[in-house]
């Protein structure tokens, strides 16, 4: 049995950035990934191919450009499913070569194959061609990720219906879609697909979606998805899903609606992929969705030696807050000091339009009782939205009328998960109102709605009283 300092079981976000900081820490490590390749979940059916599915369908339909040319532009007439994967699969085999190259510089060793328990420190690995080892580590850290809640009832064929991982090998473009779930996958799939021209329903039985956005920026963009035809049913529950002769699918609602589509995509939630671990050997329990309980400051589950970093151990589940997971995790496991993150991380959807958000929303803000002023810009307001042709889009920031400090920067239109990283350094240094009143920002940006938003509650919140000997200094010293 071959000994190792770390052994990372799963090669997405976390298991990457853990085992790769392990390796820099002088640490023998192994990753084991039962995938045919590196890189899990992110690079092979979440992160990557959806936000490069995202850029594809823009780019060929000339997305950015109608609001120059009109709803009927298209760069390439005739889009097919050949025409999105193709770019895939070159970003995909790129991901992977990069990853590959840094476990190999890092001497980080990979192993192929399902790993499983056999007590905390021993770990059975099932390579692709029957072999069976052992390994053992003095720490474990379990970054399997998770995969796509399949319900028994619904009738899966990777055809007309399908979850997210399916979706990414159609064969054809559906002209009418069914999206079960308004959760972050199902939105940005269904807004994808409407952006294709596909006629988009979204069934979810909340009456709302996105509930930890910004209201208003979600009724903004709600307001943008019926603009184009997207219907959004909320409050209405799919109850069973039938595959139909002609290859159709029908979804029957509980308020006894039949809404019938070329393609029904199941994205209802995910699960955690501990099933086939053997985690009690080890002495470990998931719970009902297959999530493991950390510590969140060192991610240490019950068991010392063991840690869990990444989707598994359930919200944020991004790919950006699980390599930072990961990273903790490692350096924790290995003795190596660590600092707790920020408190404010960016949360990105890439719809279209994008949403991306950082702090806290009007109704946090509202429930904690925090006197506050709000500064809105919309992009249209700034020559950058101008020569870019943009209608829609806005960013919001919410200032404390006490500290005069931001508290949330909510941003919907486009270029959101690039823009929301000003509104982030601000908030986590701390900054006021006052540094985007005084500060000058590159012109013509999108940026520029920061220095707008900022003017636009600065207004209302009034001059900061400093003395006069203050406001020349400053003066002076800028
Ligand atoms: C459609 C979709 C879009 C997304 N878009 C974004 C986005 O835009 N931005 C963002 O930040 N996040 C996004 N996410 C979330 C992001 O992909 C996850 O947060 C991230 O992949 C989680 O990383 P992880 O390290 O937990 O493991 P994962 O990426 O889930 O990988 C886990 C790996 O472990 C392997 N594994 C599991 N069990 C075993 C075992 N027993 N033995 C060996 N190997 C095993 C699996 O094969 C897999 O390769 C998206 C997710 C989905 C599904
Ligand atoms: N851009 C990003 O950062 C990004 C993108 C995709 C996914 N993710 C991550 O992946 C995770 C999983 O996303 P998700 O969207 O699968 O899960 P989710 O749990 O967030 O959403 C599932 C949605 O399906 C709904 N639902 C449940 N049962 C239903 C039914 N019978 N009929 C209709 N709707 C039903 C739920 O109410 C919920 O709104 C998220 O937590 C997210 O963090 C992130």
């Amino acid at each position: 049995m071959i000994h190792y300092d770390f052994i990372v079981v799963g090669s997405g976000p976390a298991g990457r950035r853990g085992a790769i900081q392990a390796a820099k820490l002088g640490k023998r490590v192994l990753v084991i990934e039962k995938g045919t390749r590196v890189g899990g979940v992110s690079v092979h059916t979440g992160t990557i191919p959806s936000k490069t599915l995202r850029e594809t369908a823009l780019n060929l339909t000339g997305w950015r450009e109608r609001g120059f040319y009109g709803r009927s532009y298209r760069v390439k007439q005739e889009i097919s499913a050949e025409d999105l994967r193709r770019r895939l699969l070159i970003t995909l085999d790129h991901e992977v070569e990069v990853l590959e190259h840094q476990f190999a510089r890092n001497r980080v060793q990979h192993m192929r194959g399902k790993a499983t328990f056999i007590d905390r420190h021993t770990l059975e690995v099932e390579k692709a061609d029957g072999e069976v080892v052992r390994v053992h580590g003095n720490a474990i850290l379990l970054a399997v990720g998770t995969r796509p809640h399949r319900p028994s009832h619904i009738p899966f064929d990777g055809k007309s219906v399908l979850d997210s991982d399916e979706l990414l090998d159609i064969r054809e473009l559906p002209r009418s879609m069914v999206v079960i779930g308004a959760g972050v996958i199902g939105i940005e799939y269904a807004t994808i697909f409407s952006a294709l021209d596909t006629a988009v329903t979204v069934v979810e039985p909340r009456n709302s979606m996105l509930d930890f956005i910004d209201k208003e920026i979600v009724e903004d963009f709600s307001y943008q998805l019926r603009d184009r035809n997207m219907k959004l049913l909320f409050g209405q529950t799919a109850e069973k899903v039938e595959r139909e002769e002609n290859g159709k699918a029908r979804v029957f609602l509980q308020n006894g609606r039949v809404l019938s589509a070329d393609m029904v995509l199941f994205a209802a939630g995910r699960v955690g992929a501990t099933d086939t671990l053997n985690l009690a050997a080890a002495g470990l329990e998931a719970d009902n969705r297959g999530r493991l309980k950390v510590n969140p400051e060192t991610f240490q589950t019950d068991v010392p030696n063991i840690y869990a970093a990444g989707d598994v151990v359930g919200f944020p589940s991004l790919a950006s807050t699980s390599m930072e997971q990961g990273r903790i995790a490692s350096r924790h496991a290995v003795g190596a000091p660590y600092q707790d993150p920020p408190q404010y991380f960016p949360y990105g959807i890439y719809a279209v339009p994008e949403i991306s958000t950082c702090g806290l929303t009007e109704e946090e803000v509202k429930q904690r009782g925090i006197p506050y002023e709000c500064g809105i810009a919309r992009f249209r307001e700034t020559s950058r939205g101008h020569i870019m042709g943009l209608d829609n889009g806005m960013l919001k920031m919410i200032f404390s009328l006490k500290t005069r400090r931001l508290l949330g920067v909510h941003i919907v239109g486009e270029g959101a998960t690039e823009l929301v990283h000003i509104g982030q350094a601000v908030l986590n240094l701390k900054g006021t109102v006052e540094y985007f009143v005084e500060n000058t920002f590159n012109y013509p940006t999108l940026a520029e709605a920061y220095k707008i938003a900022g003017l636009d509650a600065w207004n209302r919140m009034g001059e900061i009283e400093r003395p006069a000997q203050q406001q020349q200094t400053a003066a002076k010293s800028a």
